[in-house]
């Protein structure tokens, strides 16, 4: 494989971009979170000026997107989760319109991960972040060329991520998915892969059974977890081996993961690599928590591509 070189221009500028708008849109999702925000949401979107379209169902966020980027809308804030946003950003990227729109993220989801990591904490200030705040360019993940702004993550978590428990998530934090997948990793069969990276310029490589494979763009999956460095045009990339675990095994498994990394625990960061299914069955993926299956899976990143108004607490590479 060949290393994506980052482009010289966009290291130059840094992440920062001056604050020039034409046209506003907000693409909402009424059925996000609790679904209780459509009319606080468009109240505030239309105070300020702008058009707003409601999605109605799976994918529509994206053709809106595609849509808006046609018509020119340089400004465009998406209200929902992180799903909403998966779908808005492959929009623009479809329409090769990433460049020339900044996004503004309106977190009103369930989880809103990406909004945490880019500093915005509710809907209100999100729409003042667009007035006031800083704007950045950030890195983008492509999986075959789907992009994706938090996470690609394949095995157990991948499933279970929606289901974690809320007494996990106040034990464990932001890897209580993590967690719940090792807890169920006792009937679980593992993940048959080869992984190659490139990593510093060196190919490295785990081949082997697999409990999950974590690919983090916005997202850390070791120590602390919590956000990755959005600006450096690196992937997080976590391994952790398939392990037959109970639960109290799991915990004593998950704790050390928590802490440092183990020998069971490949980790690595990398501008580019590949996944594959050395059993024949498909892998399923997560993609910002859309299900994708692929037999092989190329995976780099796109430096500083998508432009997002950040709060005042982001903070380009928040310490481990
Ligand atoms: N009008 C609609 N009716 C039903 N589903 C919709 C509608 N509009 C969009 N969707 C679906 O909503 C999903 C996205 O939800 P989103 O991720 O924004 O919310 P969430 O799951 O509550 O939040 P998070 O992902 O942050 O946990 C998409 O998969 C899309 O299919």
């Amino acid at each position: 494989m060949q290393e994506t070189a980052i482009s010289v221009a966009d290291e130059a500028v840094g992440g920062a971009m001056p604050q020039t708008d034409g046209q506003r849109w907000l693409v909402l999702n009424p059925t996000s979170g609790s679904a209780d925000h459509t009319d606080h949401v468009r109240s505030l979107a239309e105070e300020r000026d702008y058009h707003v379209e409601e999605t109605q169902g799976e994918g529509h966020a994206t053709d809106l997107a595609t849509i808006a980027a046609d018509e020119g809308v340089n400004l465009l804030a998406v209200a929902g989760g992180d799903g909403t946003l998966h779908e808005v950003v492959a929009g623009l990227a479809a329409a090769d319109a990433l460049d020339r729109t900044t996004v503004a993220v309106v977190p009103v989801g369930t989880e809103n991960i990406f909004a945490t990591n880019i500093g915005i904490r509710d809907a209100e200030h999100a729409f003042d972040v667009v007035e006031t705040g800083a704007r950045r360019r950030v890195d983008v993940g492509m999986a075959d060329g789907e992009p994706f702004v938090m996470s690609s993550i394949a095995g157990l978590v991948a499933d279970a991520s929606v289901s974690t428990s809320s007494e996990l998530k106040e034990r464990f934090g932001s890897l209580a998915f993590l967690a719940n997948g090792v807890q169920e990793a006792a009937s679980f069969d593992g993940l048959h892969i080869d992984l190659t990276a490139i990593s510093n310029g060196e190919e490295v490589t785990w081949s082997g059974d697999a409990l999950c494979a974590l690919v983090g763009n916005s997202r850390r999956f070791v120590e602390e977890g919590g956000q990755a460095d959005l600006e450096d045009g690196l992937l997080e990339v976590v391994v952790i081996e398939h392990m037959p675990a109970g639960s109290i095994v799991a915990e004593a498994f998950i704790q050390r993961v928590l802490g440092r990394t183990t020998d069971n625990v490949f980790h690595t960061q990398a501008a580019q690599l590949e996944i594959s299914s050395t059993d024949g069955d498909p892998i399923g993926f997560s993609l910002d928590g859309e299900s994708r299956y692929h037999d092989r899976l190329a995976i780099h990143t796109e430096p500083l591509a998508l432009r997002v108004c950040v709060g005042p607490e982001y903070t380009v590479s928040p310490p481990p």
